[in-house]
């Protein structure tokens, strides 16, 4: 279906796209009488241009942080969002935003892929570490907790250091690749966590409007889609597994969804429709945003999650915040406990970055 995509040289036989005019079109529009053809990359790149309009993701003028953690998805996304902003002219300053967690053998290779993709697409790009911001690598950490519940380290500090990075560039809002499969993913997990408050927004394409920087995820639909958009663009990315990872819990979860998916292909696209659908029941107490007292980083709690975890690393516990063990509640923590039994900043035991 899709031969002759990404050649230089014009296919030979066959009709070619209407909108590239090189490569040969896969896909006639189905609709309309017009003989309209599309190739592939032309197809999967309009199809994110009226992601982007549908959904209002940018305004004119805005600075835009692209997560760049130099694997598949984020590299097709700062791809597409530069050509798409320099095309169209959406007028937006674009960064690449990556976060180094400190994991030699893993990090050190995929950010070298960043800083290419750096000189490849023209955008600036800033490095924030784990060393720099908590004192601690991935691999200290690693050293003194084992392979247990080390993801629970990973994301909670990956997710604040985005934000952190975001910050520094003064932004407006930070983009990430996250994938139909991610999404289907975190409800799955959500569900498994009785995690109330984030099963009701990890769908939304946009989240963090009420916070400093909001978050989007534009390629929220995709299914598999995206490595073939990269294969034949010839994209420079770096597709190996988190040394770190093998234990990870959402990992149980992404092959359970992979098995689902052999037996009704349609499985990932309904368990986010799911949750897109969920309803909170009107009696379920959410968890009240406020700040950290001692970083002043949005929490739900009186220390955020990566404070908790960081002070059990440095006071040599490092089994504090893990789990359901809260040990910094306050009173505040123990009402919504006692209210609902949900668990805002639970740990997060899984190797993706969860919004
Ligand atoms: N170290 C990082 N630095 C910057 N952004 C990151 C980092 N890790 C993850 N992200 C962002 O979160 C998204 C989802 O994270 P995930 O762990 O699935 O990424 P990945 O599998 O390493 O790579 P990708 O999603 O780019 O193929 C990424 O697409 C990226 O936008």
């Amino acid at each position: 279906m899709m031969a002759g995509e990404g050649s230089a040289a014009k296919p030979r036989g066959g009709r070619l796209c209407t909108i590239c005019n090189t490569r040969r079109a896969a896909l006639k529009r189905p609709k309309t009488l017009e003989q309209v053809f599309f190739s592939f990359t032309c197809l999967f790149f309009f199809s994110h241009f009226l992601v982007i309009v549908n959904n209002h993701l940018f305004k004119r003028g805005e600075r835009v942080a692209i997560g760049a953690s130099g694997g598949k998805d984020s590299t097709v996304l700062a791809y597409v969002l530069s050509e798409l902003n320099n095309r169209h002219d959406y007028g937006l300053d674009l960064f690449l935003l990556s976060v180094d967690e400190g994991i030699t053998g893993y990090r050190d290779d995929s950010l070298e892929t960043v800083k290419r993709n750096e000189i490849q697409y023209g955008l600036p790009l800033k490095v924030v570490s784990y060393k720099e911001l908590y004192g601690w690598t991935m691999d200290e950490i690693v050293k003194l907790i084992g392979l247990k519940n080390n993801c629970t380290f990973c994301g909670v500090f990956r997710r604040q250091a985005l934000d952190r990075g975001a910050t520094l560039l003064k932004v407006d809002k930070l983009v990430t690749g996250h994938n139909a499969d991610d999404i289907a993913e975190t409800v799955l997990l959500n569900i498994l966590r009785g995690d109330i408050a984030r099963l009701s927004r990890c769908t939304s394409i946009t989240t963090g409007e009420d916070g400093p920087i909001p978050r989007c995820k534009p390629f929220k639909e995709d299914l598999n889609i995206l490595f073939t958009y990269a294969y034949f663009k010839k994209l420079d990315y770096f597709s190996t597994e988190c040394i770190y990872s093998p234990n990870a819990y959402r990992g149980f979860a992404r092959e359970f969804i992979k098995d689902l998916e052999r037996i009704r292909p349609r499985a990932i696209l309904d368990i986010i429709q799911s949750g897109e659908d969920f309803r909170i029941s009107t009696f379920t107490k959410m968890p009240e945003q406020g700040n950290c007292e001692r970083c002043g980083y949005i929490s739900s709690q009186k220390w955020c999650k990566a404070c908790v975890l960081l002070e059990g690393l440095n006071r040599g516990l490092p089994k504090m915040g893990i789990g359901r063990t809260r040990v910094l509640d306050n009173e505040r923590d123990k009402d919504t406990r006692q209210t609902n039994g949900t668990k805002s900043i639970e740990s997060k035991q899984c190797g993706t970055l969860d919004f």
